[in-house]
């Protein structure tokens, strides 16, 4: 049996799944990138038939991507496979992901097809995929509460008609650790062409179980894991890729088998994922929570100065937080913040992009006392969005808040470079200078939501704000950060207007036009 586990990503497809996390092509083609540095083995970038955006996604990530082999999802259906392999074709490494549901539930109410059809569908579906690559994952959907005996007939079938990786998925995380290890051990034990494939498995987080069952079934002998960074997902999400990798490592006298993860990327893309979904990590979240190598109590501050390893299982370094805390302020020059930046695995495309966030970096400087690894990952991705073809752009805002009075925003935001300048009142500062923003651009979107999170402590800490804007379908989110939580709530309210502009004719921005 293999001694590497195989780390299949599902962020650009499952987790897109979660609702409220879609992504555009742009930002499913960064995270791609990141994946691709973290050396995760799969990227499954989504569901090619689903919709023209998701088909252009997977076919940028497929250009994009060289190292790590490129997915896409199909159903059992000539249709999606043939869409799937289209959208593959620029793939340096191509596989096609085609699933059909097995549970009595699923067959009888969802497919309504009797157990032989589903079967015919598994095999012509297969054989239709590798047509087009011999690499093909066949995933039996909902086999957490599927028959073992008729698992055993599908897969047995599959393999046969040429499945190279075959994935059990607990599609409604139904399942426990111990009894989904017996069931991949069972299977492997009686299907009998099972050395022909991986073995796979991916499981959902309805009972807070995925992690734990994912790794039970490597100790039973499977040789691929399907996660998401922070373990996004359809409803409660999926297992976590950063708990499965460092488990894995950490428990090396139990695994027998290891990732080719870099795991100091860990943290880098948890902080990408979170900042483009606009779904922020929980603080006590393992791994990747600001507090998973934060020590607040004596007894365990004095034991871990003594020796790290009597509160530490993992080290903060090994995972991409940095150990040492002060290192930038505002007399650093460019080699030191470029250098920071590469330690944190952010590279620069170009000498411009690097100008303009070190540009952003001395303004923060000069507000703030200490610059830590988060406000440089916000700067950063602030960055990339805004060299983007940005239409608008914050270029004044003051806010007046006095006890007894209603607040009042004056805002100036330059539209295509010629700026307009309005007032308003609201029920507080932040919803003033949304009002004033506005009145200038006049967009006839709808606020679905608006969140604040401190980037770093203390009262100099930056704010980093995620705004979510629908129209006409459309849904983005937009953030921004800086140490005034007004201005971070107007930088990220522009930042989701230049989303929806994103793609559309470049008029001048009229009432309605947004
Ligand atoms: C467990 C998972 O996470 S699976 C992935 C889930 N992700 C998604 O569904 C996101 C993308 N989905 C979509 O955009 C749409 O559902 C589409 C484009 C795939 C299909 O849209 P529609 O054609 O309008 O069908 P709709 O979604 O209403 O229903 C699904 C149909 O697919 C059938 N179906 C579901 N799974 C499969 C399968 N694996 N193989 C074959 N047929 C299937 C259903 O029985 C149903 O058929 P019916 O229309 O004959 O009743
Ligand atoms: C497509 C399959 C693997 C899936 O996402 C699930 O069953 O949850």
């Amino acid at each position: 049996m293999s001694d590497r586990l195989i780390i299949f990503d599902t962020t650009l497809r499952d987790g897109e799944q979660s609702p409220g996390a879609s992504m555009t092509r742009d930002e499913k083609v960064r995270i791609a990138k990141a994946l691709e540095r973290l050396r995760v083995d799969v990227i499954e970038a989504g569901f090619p038939i689903a919709s023209p955006g998701d088909f252009e996604a997977v076919q940028a990530v497929a250009e994009a991507v060289r190292e790590s082999t490129v997915c896409g999802l199909a159903r059992a259906k000539d249709a999606d496979i043939d869409r799937a392999a289209e959208a593959l074709r620029p793939a340096a490494r191509a596989r096609i992901h085609t699933f059909i549901a097995t549970s009595p539930i699923h067959m009888r109410e969802k497919l309504r097809l009797e157990p032989d059809e589903v079967v015919a569908h598994a095999v012509r579906a297969v054989r239709r995929a590798r047509r087009y690559t011999d690499d093909v994952e066949f995933s039996p959907e909902d086999a957490g509460r599927s028959e073992p005996d008729f698992l055993c007939r599908i897969l047995e079938a599959v393999i046969a008609a040429g499945a190279t990786t075959v994935n059990i998925p607990d599609t409604v995380g139904y399942a426990l650790p111990d009894q989904f290890g017996a069931l991949i051990a069972e299977l492997m034990a009686r299907v009998p062409n099972a050395d022909k494939a991986v073995w796979s498995v991916h499981c959902h987080n309805d009972l807070g179980l995925a992690v734990a069952n994912s790794l039970a079934a490597v100790l039973a002998g499977a040789r691929q894991v399907e996660c998401t960074i922070n373990g996004l997902g359809e409803r409660a999400g999926n297992a976590a890729l950063e708990e499965v990798v460092m488990a894995v490592r950490t428990r090396q006298d139990r695994f027998p088998c290891d990732t080719g993860i870099d795991t100091r990327q860990i943290v880098p893309c948890s902080r990408l994922v979170a900042s483009i979904t606009g779904f922020p990590v929980q603080p006590n979240k393992a791994v990747v929570g600001a507090n998973a190598f934060a020590h607040e109590s004596g007894i365990h501050q004095d034991g871990v100065l003594k020796k790290r390893e009597t509160y530490e299982i993992m080290r903060a370094e090994d995972v991409g937080w940095s150990a040492n805390r002060i290192v930038l302020g505002k007399h650093s020059g460019r080699n030191a913040f470029r250098t920071r930046l590469r330690e944190l695995g952010i590279e620069f495309d170009s000498e411009e992009a690097l100008n303009e966030a070190f540009a952003r970096f001395k303004e923060l400087a000069d507000k703030k006392h200490e610059i830590y690894d988060e406000d440089l990952q916000a700067l950063v991705s602030e960055t990339a969005v805004v060299t983007g073809q940005e239409r608008l752009r914050l270029v004044y805002l003051r806010v007046c808040s006095e006890t007894g009075e209603t607040p009042e925003a004056t805002v100036t935001v330059a539209v295509d470079g010629e700026e307009r300048t309005a007032t308003a009142r609201g029920d507080g500062p932040v919803d003033a200078s949304f009002r004033a923003i506005e009145s200038i651009v006049a967009s006839g979107t709808e606020l679905l939501l608006y969140s604040v999170n401190s980037i770093t402590t203390g009262t100099d800490a930056q704010g980093e704000v995620t705004v979510r804007l629908r129209k006409n379908g459309r849904v983005v989110n937009g953030q921004g950060a800086d140490t005034d939580i007004v201005i971070a709530s107007a930088k990220s309210y522009i930042n989701a207007l230049n989303r929806i502009l994103q793609g559309e004719p470049k008029t001048h921005p009229q009432a309605g036009d947004v």
